[in-house]
């Protein structure tokens, strides 16, 4: 199997239904739709009965051709099936317009409900999955899930036809019905063995499809990292295997597709030919007419083609039903983040507390263990630390994005788990390290924090981010587009659109990741004139990485492993000597106007303390 099968295993989310559920399932999708599916029923009873009708009347025109009136019955009959085509068609083509219309409002609803899903996951599931992957279910999924209704219909219309040709068999001539229908359980017996085999040949393909939108959509966006370490080539080889796994992975699927089909036609075959035989042989005899043996012969193949096309359908039935699975998976995802109650939020002062606090990620590593501290409302806290400390990760706690295994959360002494998830949400302003911004202008993104906001409200606030000198620099002001996730404007600009967006929301609790990238001095210092304004009147979190911010924290709070290793002010930190002094010469002293390059450092410390330790 090799290659082929890599990458193709289930998200951890994927859920196995069975095929009972997932129809009860789709069953659900068109209760409301209940009108116009028994209309469809309608016409598809009556479709079938005109498709029967059709081998009796020719059937009967044959035996009227010896009788006296031959010709005048002949032209009724003729006119009789003329008609019975016509409706035939006429019934079909709006069969097929109710259906297309149904079918389509029925995706409609199912791509909100997983696009409602996909919004509605908690943090750790976008951590963990593919947005190409998850991309996949929304769209190409769900469309095929239109696929499974549309087969269902056409193949009850089928039944219906292959079930009245039964009875008018029967009627004729039951040992000839009993003949046509001993092939039955070898076609019914194949096509279910087939069954299993094809939803697992079926689910591969589809996670090979996936598997190519995800790493297409990695692709375009790490587009500027790749070129930058022309690393083109690489990614078109990598992509060219995961292309070529998606067309093994079909090919085989189509291999075990068209093999079937054959299969169940040459039993079919084996029916007709008995059929004509001993119908030949009844006919020679004076046992059936002319005509009835015709009928045999004509309603044979109505009376295969069911269940042959089943079987030709098969696959893309099945596609339909292992994409509504993975819909439905989707749907059915559990949150990780379990809250426990739904209280009104109300005002909060911002007062934050972690009570031996127990977090990982995932079982392979503990990042915070009995970690406890409390943060005053109106505090503004930076945290420092070598990378992987916990910074962020502490940000994502008070956030709720990530759920935590001990301990507690406490927000102006209330359990976190107990508050309204979406109110509380509304009360915390989140500014990441690097901002995004959605297409539209400067305004736009600004107003993202309350639509309501108006233009003169939107000016007023990013007049306050850096006295509103950066909107000057736009070339069309706040009217400035700024491209696919902000790409036509600089890190820093976005940095300041980012600052303005949450002044609007205006957050009782602020949790900020500094951008690493470094920004012309104007701007940096428009940025800090921005986080002075921010920063005031509310509790903030900030994982600091410049010297400005660090410097203006009412305390800071150097991690360790997950563990507080010291806590304090910058000159209180520094004349300990300890490990934020070693932080600060590793990151930070060059940013320092103390620090001149290629001179050094002058240390800010207490000449009575011992020289802090380098690492
Ligand atoms: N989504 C994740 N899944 C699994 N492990 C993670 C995830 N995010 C972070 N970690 C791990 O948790 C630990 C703490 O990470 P965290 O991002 O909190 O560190 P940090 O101090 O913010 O680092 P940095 O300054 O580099 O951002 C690290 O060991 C990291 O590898």
């Amino acid at each position: 199997m090799g290659f082929i099968m890599e990458g193709l295993d289930a998200e951890a989310y994927d859920r196995t239904y069975s095929d009972g559920h997932l129809i009860k399932r789709i069953i659900g999708y068109f209760k409301p739709k209940l009108p116009l599916m028994i209309t469809i029923t309608i016409l598809i009873v009556f479709n079938a009965g005109l498709d029967t009708a059709f081998p009796l009347l020719v059937s009967n025109s044959i035996d009227t051709l010896s009788s006296t009136h031959a010709f005048q019955t002949a032209v009724i009959i003729v006119g009789f099936i003329l008609c019975s085509s016509v409706l035939s068609w006429t019934c079909n083509l709006f069969r097929q317009r109710f259906t297309a219309r149904s079918v389509g409002d029925v995706v409609l609803h199912l791509r909100k409900d997983a696009f409602t899903a996909v919004m509605s996951r908690d943090m750790s599931f976008f951590d963990e999955f593919s947005s190409g992957k998850i991309v996949s279910r929304v769209t190409s999924d769900t469309e095929s899930f239109a696929t499974v209704v549309t087969l269902t219909l056409n193949l009850l219309s089928q039944v219906l036809l292959y079930v009245l040709i039964v009875v008018v068999l029967f009627f004729r001539n039951y040992q000839l019905a009993l003949m046509t229908l001993t092939i039955m359980p070898a076609i019914i017996g194949v096509a279910l063995g087939f069954r299993v085999v094809a939803r697992r040949f079926t689910r591969r393909a589809q996670r090979s499809l996936a598997r190519v939108n995800s790493n297409v959509q990695e692709i375009v966006s790490g587009i500027t990292i790749a070129k930058n370490f022309r690393q083109e080539q690489n990614m078109y080889d990598e992509f060219k295997q995961i292309n070529a796994q998606s067309y093994y992975v079909n090919l085989r699927s189509g291999f075990l597709y068209n093999g079937i089909f054959p299969v169940l036609v040459f039993i079919a075959n084996i029916g007709t030919t008995i059929i004509v035989y001993f119908g030949g042989h009844s006919v020679l005899g004076g046992v059936i007419s002319a005509g009835e043996w015709f009928l045999f012969v004509q309603s044979l193949s109505l009376l295969w083609q069911p269940l042959t096309s089943i079987a030709s359908f098969w696959s893309q039935f099945q596609l339909g039903l292992a994409a509504s699975e993975r819909v439905f998976a989707l749907l059915d995802a559990e949150p990780r983040i379990q809250q426990t109650g739904h209280e009104t939020v109300g005002q909060i002062k911002g007062e934050i507390t972690f009570k031996q606090l127990l977090f990982s990620y995932d079982q392979r590593q503990t990042v915070l263990k009995d970690f406890s501290l409390t943060i005053k409302a109106g505090e503004t806290i930076a945290f420092v630390g070598h990378t992987g400390a916990g910074k962020s990760s502490i940000g994502k706690l008070i956030s709720r994005f990530y759920e935590f295994q001990g301990g507690k959360i406490l927000i102006d002494g209330r359990d976190i788990r107990t508050l309204d998830l979406a109110q509380y949400h509304a009360r915390l302003g989140i500014v990441p390290q690097s901002p995004f911004l959605f297409s539209g202008t400067v305004a736009d993104n600004i107003r993202y924090a309350r639509p309501t906001a108006t233009d003169a409200e939107v000016y007023a606030i990013a007049q306050q981010i850096g006295n509103g000198d950066w909107i000057e620099a736009l070339p069309e002001g706040l009217e400035t587009l700024v491209g696919e996730t902000g790409r036509s404007l600089s890190m820093g600009q976005r940095q300041l659109v980012a600052l303005a967006r949450v002044l609007l929301q205006d957050p009782a609790i602020l949790i900020m990741d500094e951008a690493t990238a470094s920004v012309d001095p104007l701007t940096e210092a428009q940025i800090q004139e921005g986080l002075d304004v921010i920063l005031k009147q509310r509790t903030a979190i900030v994982i600091a990485h410049r010297l400005s911010t660090i410097k203006h924290a009412n305390r800071i709070i150097v991690l360790d492993g997950g563990r507080i290793a010291e806590e304090g002010s910058h000159e209180d930190l520094m004349r300990r000597g300890g490990h934020y002094s070693d932080l600060y010469n590793t990151y930070f002293r060059h940013q320092s106007p103390d620090y001149k390059p290629g001179e050094g450092f002058i240390p800010v410390r207490d000449p009575n303390m011992q020289a802090p330790s380098t690492r």
